[in-house]
């Protein structure tokens, strides 16, 4: 039985951070970083259930082409994925009521839709990237048991050693995204490749301001790196985390994202928002065709 302190409920009986409540999250949920992000997909969505906002977390349920879909912005950064993916996994898979996991286990499907910084000259301003692995530059997964049965270790290995790095604090792990859900979205308006998942915006991401990088030419060292023909294609700060918990509690993932930046040709689209609903809408129907 899980205690108060450990499942913490409020007193409505609903989640602690996200305020939902059993029932209310459907199979197929879409995250996003951007809580305004979510007013965006949910002006594509029929049958709105509700809305509930709490911190930087907005949470809908709704349908698209008669698919009920579960929206929750998650904010910016690994700390709280960690908190999202562990509510919306209690939220189907532990009885509130007895505080105890349920014998049949319920599969979610989440597909996280992004904003993103390509590594790559022909990766531009706009383009989708959809990541096939991940490279986890936190260190959420090191705490959570079994970790190392889901993380590619040579590539892993591989990976710190082509960057030089003899930096205790870093020790990359690299994690697959669904197949199940790759194939749902890949296409040919998308590029594939492997992402960067950085605990930073600047200099985790080489963006030297007023502050100096530990990891000497960190993006050229990045774009220049191949593994098994995979080239590393773009740095964002979730999909790491989101990968590695949901393959842990027996669920699929997969991030998509827009390229905002391009760290190479050195150039940017601030007036990004237009593209992203382009985003939610090609993502909302390969996912409900
Ligand atoms: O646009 P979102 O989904 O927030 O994604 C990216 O944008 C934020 C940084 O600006 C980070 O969360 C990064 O992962
Ligand atoms: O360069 C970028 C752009 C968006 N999000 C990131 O994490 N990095």
């Amino acid at each position: 039985m899980l205690l108060d302190s450990e499942l913490i409920l409020n007193p409505d009986d609903s989640i602690f951070h996200l305020h939902l409540k059993p029932g209310q999250v459907a199979d197929t949920i879409i995250l996003v970083g951007d809580p305004k992000r979510v007013n965006v997909i949910e002006s594509f969505l029929n049958d709105v259930e509700f809305k509930i906002s709490n911190r930087e977390y907005v949470s809908i349920t709704g349908k698209y082409n008669s698919k009920r879909i579960t929206v929750v912005s998650t904010g910016v950064g690994i700390g709280n994925i960690d908190i999202i993916l562990n509510e919306l996994d209690a939220l189907v898979n532990i009885d509130f009521e007895s505080r105890k996991i349920k014998n049949k286990r319920k599969k979610l499907n989440f597909i996280r839709i992004g904003t993103s910084g390509s590594l790559q000259k022909d990766i531009i301003v706009n383009s989708y990237v959809i990541s096939k692995k991940s490279v986890g530059f936190d260190n959420l997964l090191y705490f959570y048991l079994n970790n190392e049965k889901i993380i590619n270790k040579e590539y892993s290995v591989t990976f710190k050693t082509h960057l030089g790095s003899d930096h205790l604090f870093f020790s990359p792990y690299v994690i697959d995204a669904s197949e199940e859900l790759y194939d749902i979205l890949n296409s040919k308006e998308t590029h594939s490749g492997i992402t960067i998942t950085s605990p930073g915006f600047y200099v985790p991401q080489g963006r030297e301001l007023r502050l100096n990088s530990k990891l000497k030419n960190i993006n050229n060292k990045l774009s220049s790196f191949f593994y098994e023909d995979h080239r590393i294609t773009n740095y964002e700060m979730e999909s790491s985390a989101m990968y590695g918990l949901s393959k842990l509690l027996g669920h699929e993932a997969i991030a998509i994202c827009l390229i905002i930046a391009n760290r190479l040709n050195k150039n940017a689209n601030p007036n990004y928002k237009s593209e992203v609903e382009k985003l939610i809408k090609y993502v909302l129907d390969k996912i409900t065709k």
